[in-house]
């Protein structure tokens, strides 16, 4: 698959309810995750393959840079939001990748509206954002448990560490 082809799953907010509305009406289970992804790891991976079984389409918001800072903190991302974007794209199991800004991604859910809200199992399923939305429409809200020993800022502790 082309560089360009990649390009193509990141698209802004309102392209992406376009799609979800065609997939649901051909049936399709649309799944929604979210998260920061910084420097993508095993877990991630992992993770997203999960979330992707779980229908038959996975569309991921990704924090912006100024999202994550307010986060993670001023010393974060490690990678930039275009990189962390076409990383993602790279995935053959990501459909779409949208972008927000806002610090969390309650906007988009409301906008894509999806069959299927995911987080891993850091989240408490009540407390995710989005939990009212998919339920609402009669969607689920579902976590997936973690792959131990891996996280982005035990990544960035070890490199921190190894280079003192
Ligand atoms: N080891 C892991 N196993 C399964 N899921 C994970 C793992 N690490 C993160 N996730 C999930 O991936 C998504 C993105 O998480 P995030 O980008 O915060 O990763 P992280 O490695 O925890 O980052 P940080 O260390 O900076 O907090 C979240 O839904 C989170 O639950
Ligand atoms: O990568 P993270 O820190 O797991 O992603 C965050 O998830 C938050 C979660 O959806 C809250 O229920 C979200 O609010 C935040 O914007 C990050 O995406």
């Amino acid at each position: 698959m082309a560089l360009i082809s990649f390009k193509s799953k990141i698209v802004e907010a309102a392209k992406a309810a376009e799609m979800v509305q065609q997939w649901q009406g051909e049936h399709e289970r649309v799944v929604f995750t979210n998260g920061c992804f910084d420097i993508l790891h095993r877990g991630h991976v992992e993770y997203l393959a999960k979330a992707a079984e779980k229908g038959s389409r996975l569309l991921l918001g990704l924090n912006t840079d100024s999202s994550v800072r307010r986060i993670k903190g001023p010393t974060r991302p490690i990678v930039d939001q275009e990189s962390r974007a076409i990383v993602l794209a790279a995935l053959g199991f990501v459909d779409l990748i949208v972008l927000f800004d806002e610090d969390t991604p309650y906007e988009l859910i409301k906008t894509v509206q999806p069959d299927v809200l995911v987080k891993g199992a850091d989240y408490k399923v009540e407390d995710i954002v989005g939990y009212d939305i998919v339920c609402e429409r009669g969607g689920s809200v579902e976590t997936i448990s973690f792959v131990d020993g891996f996280s982005t800022t035990q990544i960035i502790d070890k490199i921190a560490h190894e280079l003192k």
